[in-house]
């Protein structure tokens, strides 16, 4: 009683083809339908059908697929099916099955139609219920688990290999990740062997290290890493721009000696101009250090205070490494007139401090684990259909394995942080939990983040004035979809869905964060807006803020040394002998430089912000949004590229062709 044509879209991936049968069937409210076709599931191939039903199936609501094989399982990955029926009037009415995933075993695979969400209370409430089935299944497939107290919770997995394989590595990434790391031992081997032969005394013999792929960025860190504006332009603009706060007052910290009072008056004329900046790494004090092969590693929780200049650079005035301790004598100030070693190795300190902030506390807590939730909420409480899930879904791909993968090899026992890291040990899981427990909702939206910290309006803040351009590019974005699906506050209110996900997020997966100002429930659009814009800003752009300028600020080790051999000087009295035996040994800074490649380097399978390809809503109004949010975008990148032309130091982080959709590394 119906003509039909049907088109099959396979994905283009390496394996996504397959040899395996797929039977197919066409589900309307009347009835259902076998459509008995032989399909050629080719990798990159749409395959179209014209078929004739016998039978009145009424408006179509599903497509049904099952696989079935003989000897061999030869998973298939489909696109999307796409069904065109013909009208009485030769007019073909258009229907999308949005698919995007793995067809695995032979269980049957149901697939609502684009639009099912707005007719989720009618069909006598088949859409509903499909969508209930399928979250039971989903909360079997993601499960949550705690794989350290008082860290967010991650998904159940050992391994990655125990992740259900629609959000593992496609093949091509896999191949890549793995091979860049051999070849990445290969150079440690080769780098070692080499500097076997040679001394390791002085400064420029990390030069002997300094060879291989690296980024132009990091030949100028090599070149300027000793000069203070270079070492003060960091907290504006390098690897970690999420520090930095202009003072208030001066902290209270700030143990300023009588024969400093000089520092004092300047310190106190420079918080009256509004010019007075600080980095302070107090929630590293008391962190134990990590024991590398039988030596005790050391760590310190400096305090730096900068000033910024009328021309924007930003200048360090003042170093206190550790924080004051009653019954010892006051932590001494290390300061810019101070023999040049000295102020060197000061400064090499708060290097190897950031980084340790910036790669647990901005890198790992802030993006990547706070994703996670997000990934793993988004599984257990969204049903396809829904319209926050098709608006995220592409901004979570392989987060789940990138993680799994830092769970077992990076900060794992005997990981990489344990290897060459001098909080490993522990140490850096002490760090987490306590960036956990002040992880605030705040810290995670740059309008407030970066008011909060007063780094609004400074011409030389680079990645604030980025990061706000693309919160409200994002921003308009997510208003644009959540519009067309949310006519008013009431519809929100009443979605219980988007309800249990909100607060499976604040009060699961991170662990009862209400208290630190993430919602339990959305009561607006508004509010739904700005959660979904931070979650949307948290996995694409602030991950790419971070991550990309490992390669460039980590690959010249005196820069951001993993780790520290020494304790931190007491006095002045400072030897290039001492600053040598403190730095990184050759085999920790070979390994901090290839693992800061692997991380920090383009990946070769990139899909840039706003750019997936897979199409999960259907019509007109959401095809406007995006080419709106694509054409922001390109303005932006216009903008920043013609910026750039003009500046000694390009800031290129979070130009939009270079920032991913997803968390992937
Ligand atoms: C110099 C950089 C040193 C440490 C990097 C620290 C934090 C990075 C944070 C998040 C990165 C997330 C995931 C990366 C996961 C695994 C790759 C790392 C090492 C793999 C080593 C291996 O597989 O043998
Ligand atoms: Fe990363």
């Amino acid at each position: 009683m119906g003509r039909y044509r049907v088109r099959v879209a396979t994905g283009s991936f390496a394996f996504s083809g397959s040899n395996n049968q797929v039977r197919l069937w066409l589900v309307g409210l009347r009835a259902e339908a076998e459509l008995g076709l032989r399909l050629r599931l080719s990798r990159g191939q749409m395959e179209d059908f014209e078929v004739d039903v016998s039978e009145d199936l009424g408006p179509l609501l599903f497509v049904k697929l099952r696989k079935t094989h003989l000897l061999l399982k030869d998973a298939w990955f489909c696109n999307h099916i796409t069904v065109w029926v013909f009208q009485e009037s030769t007019e073909e009415k258009e229907i999308m099955f949005p698919c995007y995933r793995w067809v695995q075993g032979d269980g049957i695979i149901c697939l609502p139609e684009a639009t099912a969400w707005m007719m989720r209370n009618e069909v006598q409430g088949l859409f509903q219920k499909h969508g209930e089935e399928e979250l039971e299944e989903r909360r079997t497939l993601y499960r949550w688990a705690t794989w350290k107290e008082g860290l967010p919770l991650s998904v159940a997995a050992a391994s990655e290999k125990d992740l259900p394989l629609d959000v593992r590595f496609h093949e091509g990434k896999k191949i890549d990740f793995e091979g860049t790391l051999a070849a990445g031992m290969m150079d440690i081997a080769l780098k070692r062997l080499y500097t076997l032969l040679n001394s390791w005394k002085s400064l420029e013999d990390f030069d002997q290290i300094f060879w291989g792929s690296k980024s132009a960025l990091a030949k100028r860190v090599h070149q300027s890493w000793k000069e203070d504006d270079f070492f003060g332009y960091q907290f504006l603009n390098g690897v970690n721009p999420t520090l930095l706060r202009r003072s208030t007052s001066l902290p209270t910290r700030l143990v300023i000696p009588p024969e400093l009072e000089g520092l004092q008056v300047q310190l106190e004329r420079k918080l009256q101009e509004g010019c007075l900046f600080e980095a302070d790494f107090s929630l590293l004090a008391g962190v134990q250090a990590n024991v590398i092969q039988g030596e005790r590693q050391h760590l310190a929780a400096p305090l730096v205070m900068l000033k910024m200049e009328p021309d924007g650079k930003l200048l360090p005035m003042a170093i206190q490494l550790q924080p004051p301790c009653s019954g010892s004598p006051d932590p001494p100030l290390f300061l810019p007139s101070d023999p040049s070693l000295t102020w060197l190795l000061a400064k090499a300190w708060v290097r190897n401090s950031d980084f340790q902030l910036h790669e647990l506390q901005a890198h790992l807590l802030k993006t990547h684990l706070v994703a996670e939730v997000f990934a793993v909420a988004t599984m257990r409480c969204l049903p396809g259909m829904h319209p926050i899930f098709k608006l995220l879904i592409p901004h979570l791909r392989y987060t789940l394995e990138i993680n799994t993968r830092a769970r077992t090899k990076l900060i794992s026992d005997g990981g990489i942080f344990d290897q060459v890291v001098n909080t490993g040990g522990g140490g850096h899981l002490d760090v987490l939990r306590r960036a956990t427990a002040c992880l605030t909702y705040r810290s995670l939206c740059p309008p407030y983040d970066l008011a909060d910290r007063g780094l609004l309006g400074i011409p030389s803040a680079l990645y604030a004035h980025d990061a706000l351009r693309l919160w409200d590019i994002i921003s308009r974005y997510v208003q644009g979809i959540v519009h067309l699906y949310y006519s008013e506050d009431k519809v929100v209110q009443s979605d219980p869905e988007l309800q249990a996900w909100c607060q499976e997020i604040t009060e699961i997966g991170l662990c009862g964060a209400q208290e630190r100002g993430f919602p339990v429930s959305f009561q607006s659009r508004a509010e739904l807006c700005h959660f979904v814009t931070m979650c949307i800003f948290t996995c694409t752009a602030q991950h790419s803020g971070i991550n990309q300028g490992q390669l460039d600020w980590y690959a010249w080790v005196p820069n951001a040394p993993c780790t520290m051999r020494k304790p931190p000087p007491t006095t002045k009295d400072v030897t290039l002998e001492m600053v040598m035996a403190t730095l990184p040994n050759v085999h920790q800074a070979c390994l901090q430089m290839t693992i800061a490649w692997h991380l920090g380097r383009f990946q070769p399978d990139m899909v840039p912000l706003g750019h997936h390809k897979e199409e999960y809503f259907a019509g007109p109004g959401h095809k406007a949004v995006l080419n709106r949010f694509q054409e922001d975008l390109n303005t932006l990148e216009r903008e920043i590229v013609a910026r750039n032309k003009g500046l000694d130091l390009p800031y290129y982080y979070l130009q939009p062709s270079r920032i991913e959709n997803s968390i992937t590394i």
